[in-house]
């Protein structure tokens, strides 16, 4: 099976790493600068489930002569989605399956436009890992999964096939019957997520001790719970509910992935997150003030941010 990961950040380096450690055939699609750090350093990963290092990964750039390959992963942010699909599109050959891992639903139109709905697979993944000042991948929390499925559901022969060649990874990669619930429910839970932790610039240990931290978490869940169901989104009616008790069971120093980049000045995935459900929401007439609160939060970062500031 080869596999081609488009970006070698927090989780393409991680799930690339794990499958490479486990005897998969991958190669990493990378830009310029991370390359010439993967040849020097070769890929290294910190994590609660043991260290890894690939000292030659194999890598490649754009453009570069390569493939064909059985399964694409994307693992960029969906600030770079355009760029990321024209950068695999050489290497999607008839038979090549593309997995996003994104958070999020936006990239889903784009891809199958690009690539047809045959070729595309749901995805996504439960992680919390980030690169160091070294490029090193360290991931920090007990759960290291990815899923993936049929988007319109069942288990596929391609999608098993998939599922044994990546059982043999230290983490979990496992197939759904219905991809696009789940998809829909971790894109409930870091709008939610990454809409509090942001908003109150913390880890989510202190949110929950704080008068109204969970008060509001739960407002915003049921605000994007209802332009989801405006939706018609296949979410499960007591989500909140279940939603809800995820955020109470992570651990205290758990970040979103979102306030880790704002922490390092990086730039944000607020459209695509919390963005498209407010736009969603406007066309649809529905109130969501703690959504637009937290959306706004995020414009003025990329504001100060894009001035310097
Ligand atoms: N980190 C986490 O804990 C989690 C993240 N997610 C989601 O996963 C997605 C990826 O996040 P994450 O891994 O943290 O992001 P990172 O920024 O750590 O990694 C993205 C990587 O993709 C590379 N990249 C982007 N576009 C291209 C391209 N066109 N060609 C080559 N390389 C490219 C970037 O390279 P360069 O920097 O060189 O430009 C970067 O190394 C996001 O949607 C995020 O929301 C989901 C669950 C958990
Ligand atoms: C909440 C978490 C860590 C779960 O995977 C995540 O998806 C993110 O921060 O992007």
């Amino acid at each position: 099976m080869k596999v081609l990961v488009l970006g070698a950040g927090g989780i393409g380096g991680y799930f690339g790493g794990r499958l490479a450690e486990s005897g998969v055939d991958v190669t990493f699609l990378v830009h310029e600068r991370r390359y010439k750090q993967l040849q020097e350093r070769g890929l290294r990963v910190q994590s609660i489930h043991g260290d890894l290092h690939l000292e030659r990964p194999q890598l490649i750039q754009a453009g570069e002569a390569a493939g064909p390959f059985d399964v694409v992963l994307l693992s960029n942010k969906a600030y770079t989605l355009a760029e990321s699909i024209d950068a695999i599109a050489p290497y999607v050959g008839d038979d090549t399956i593309v997995i996003p891992l994104l958070n999020g639903i936006a990239h889903m139109e784009p891809l199958w436009e690009r690539f047809g709905r045959e070729r595309v697979l749901g995805g996504l993944c439960f992680i919390e890992t980030t690169l160091n000042a070294e490029g090193d991948v360290v991931q920090t929390s007990p759960i290291h999964e990815a899923v993936f499925g049929e988007w319109e559901g069942g288990k596929s022969e391609r999608v098993e096939r998939l599922e044994q060649a990546f059982s043999k990874i230290n983490g979990t990669m496992r197939a759904s019957n219905n991809i696009q619930r789940e998809v829909w429910h971790k894109y409930l839970f870091i709008a939610m997520f990454s809409g509090i932790t942001t908003l109150m610039n913390s880890a989510v240990g202190p949110i929950r001790e704080s008068a109204y931290g969970v008060e509001l978490t739960r407002q915003l869940a049921e605000e994007i719970v209802s332009v989801m169901k405006a939706l018609e989104a296949p979410i499960k009616p007591d989500i909140v509910e279940k939603q809800m008790e995820i955020f109470q069971n992570q651990r205290p120093q758990t970040k979103s992935s979102m306030l880790r980049d704002m922490e390092k000045g990086l730039p944000v995935e607020a459209d695509h997150l919390q963005g498209y459900l407010l736009k969603h929401a406007e066309q649809k007439g529905l109130s969501t003030p703690l959504l637009k609160v937290v959306y706004n939060n995020l414009k003025v970062y990329e504001q100060k941010r894009d001035a310097g500031k």
